[in-house]
């Protein structure tokens, strides 16, 4: 294999049909050609660059909203490449119903370079299995196209978000495709929460590099794109190439080439009139060894624990008090909104584009401004309407203690795991408040669930300790030194860090270091001030328990 090489990941302004029901394939074919237009001028550019692989993020051909029924159109009969030999820009056989394959293999094939793209795969049943009344099985599928324009890779998506549209497929796969650059493995957006299959091609597979399309929302305090994503890099000593959806409007966004041992390239931008991305970078084939963490607990003269911990849910608006605590005593609750999705619309409309990068204020740009704004709010008036958006509390059930000291060593405990922090504040403030978060239990959203054990060190959203959890961007605080690390039971932790510059997030990974489940600061000082410190364990052994933790 080559020692490195370059990559490209493109945040890709969607253009959103907003028909909302069954279209003829024409009108697809229309719809996806808006999209295709961009990939193949983002394309061009990559390779100009000498780029050798680029990615395009999760649903960014075909867009968002879909049932099962208003989708069909929209999808393919996409090959097994480990079956056929298949390349769609050089046959003129079969161009009925293949037409975004074609596109993207003679996109590949014209700039020399490696195409990832998220497309719909559709499968007719065998007479003799059990399928879906409509006789068709539906993917979410990755495809890559080498350079040469031929299909190399198909990965059907194993954990679907509320994706009524698809079905998940009856076993897991694991697909990898080899390049002279390297041996690459393929999950999609949700998969990366979960064991199977993105930590497999990791330890079972030896994968060094991991494509990643996605369309992800962000979910702060612990879940924002640029935060899991990169601490995915870092947990398992990977390259990952995330490729987001750039949609502010309903908070997709966040996009980056991810190192273990730094960020390469990363973009984040929430204004809503922002513009889609090309990040590109160059990156070493092989990253540092794997090697599994050892938990190496310290739990010497930290003060703390179950009882002066403050309980609080992730989630609502008002606080109330919890007569019933579960198993802390009883505390406050507390909860706020986060945004969701639910696909299930229908709608008359065409479409609209997002990507607007309008420049400097001009009679035209302001024009274009106002126009674009009506786009918005009819694309957010539809997808609100057709229960797009609906809101959805996080009822995790945290444990708070706040930080009131400038300078200590404390410890919150909650079922098997103790969080210990020793800080000190560089600057106290009663205009903020700090606090230290444990939770150990299943997390649930309608319907889905995963096993977390979570430390984490954030900045409240006011100043009382109710709002502690609730999303937040801004932040002042300076810490001098900073230690934090717990006591998990599994092995899978990953380390955040999120930094605020002036209500933006960042990340930064010069002034903190991670080993043993233990994040640790160092050149204290000179950093952005501190959002979020957080172990985020997973135990994916425990994501078909019944033990929640929710209230
Ligand atoms: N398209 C997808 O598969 C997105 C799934 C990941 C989204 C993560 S999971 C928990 C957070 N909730 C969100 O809305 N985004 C985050």
């Amino acid at each position: 294999y080559r020692p490195s090489y370059r990559a490209a990941v493109y945040e890709h302004a969607l253009f959103q049909p907003t028909h909302f029901r069954t279209v003829s394939r024409s009108q697809a074919l229309r719809d996806m050609k808006k999209n295709l237009d961009i990939y193949a001028e983002q394309t061009r550019i990559a390779s100009s660059q000498n780029v050798d692989i680029i990615v395009f993020p999760e649903d960014g051909i075909y867009g968002l909203n879909f049932n099962r029924d208003t989708i069909k159109p929209y999808l393919e009969d996409i090959p097994d490449p480990t079956e056929i030999t298949w390349n769609p820009c050089n046959q003129s056989e079969y161009t009925n119903g293949v037409e975004v394959q074609i596109t993207l293999s003679c996109m590949a094939r014209n700039n020399g370079i490696y195409i990832v793209a998220n497309m719909g795969d559709k499968k007719v049943c065998d007479a003799d299995s059990i399928c879906p009344d409509d006789g068709q099985r539906q993917y979410n599928t990755d495809v890559v196209f080498d350079p040469q324009g031929n299909l190399v890779a198909r990965y059907h998506k194993q954990h679907l978000y509320f994706e009524a549209q698809f079905d998940t497929p009856s076993t897991v796969e694991r697909v990898t495709f080899d390049t002279p650059f390297g041996k690459f493995g393929i999950i999609t957006c949700f998969d990366i929460l979960f064991k199977s299959p993105a930590v497999d091609l990791v330890e079972d597979l030896g994968v060094k590099n991991v494509i990643f399309p996605t369309a992800w929302m962000d979910s702060l305090p612990l879940l924002s794109a640029i935060q899991f994503h990169s601490a995915f890099a870092k947990l398992f000593k990977v390259n990952l190439l995330a490729a987001n959806l750039h949609f502010p409007l309903f908070n997709f966004h966040g996009s980056g080439i991810y190192s273990p041992r730094r960020t390469e390239a990363y973009y984040y931008n929430d204004g809503l009139f922002s513009p889609g991305k090309l990040l590109i970078a160059d990156v070493k084939s092989s990253p540092t060894h794997y090697r599994r963490h050892q938990v190496v607990p310290d739990t010497h003269g930290f003060r703390g624990g179950n009882s002066l911990g403050a309980s609080f849910v992730h989630g609502q608006d008002t606080a109330e008090v919890n007569t019933q605590s579960r198993r802390n005593g009883g505390h406050y609750n507390t909860a706020s909104r986060n945004g969701i999705i639910s696909h299930q619309l229908a709608d008359q409309a065409s479409g609209v584009h997002l990507n607007n990068d309008l420049g400097p204020l001009t009679h035209r740009s302001i024009r274009n401004r106002i126009h674009n704004h009506a786009h918005l709010h009819r694309v957010n008036r539809h997808m609100v309407e057709n229960g797009w958006a609906t809101i959805m509390a996080d009822n995790d059930n945290y444990q708070y203690l706040p930080l009131t000291e400038p300078k200590a060593k404390v410890k919150i405990c909650q079922n098997e795991v103790c969080c210990y922090l020793d800080y000190q504040k560089q600057n106290t403030s009663n205009d903020e408040l700090y606090a230290l978060g444990v939770f150990d239990g299943l997390h649930q959203i309608e319907g889905l669930s995963w096993y977390t054990q979570v430390c984490v060190l954030l900045k409240c959203e006011f100043t009382d300790i109710a709002s502690c959890g609730q999303p937040t961007k801004i932040a002042a605080g300076h810490f001098e030194y900073l230690k934090l690390w717990g006591t998990f039971t599994t092995e899978y932790v990953f380390p955040e860090v999120l930094v605020s510059d002036d209500g933006k997030l960042r990340l930064e990974h010069e002034h903190w270091k991670y080993l043993h489940n233990r994040i640790e600061f160092v050149n204290r000082g000179k950093e952005s001030p501190l959002l979020s410190a957080t172990l985020y364990g997973r135990h994916y052994d425990r994501d078909n328990s019944t033990v929640s933790n929710s209230v």
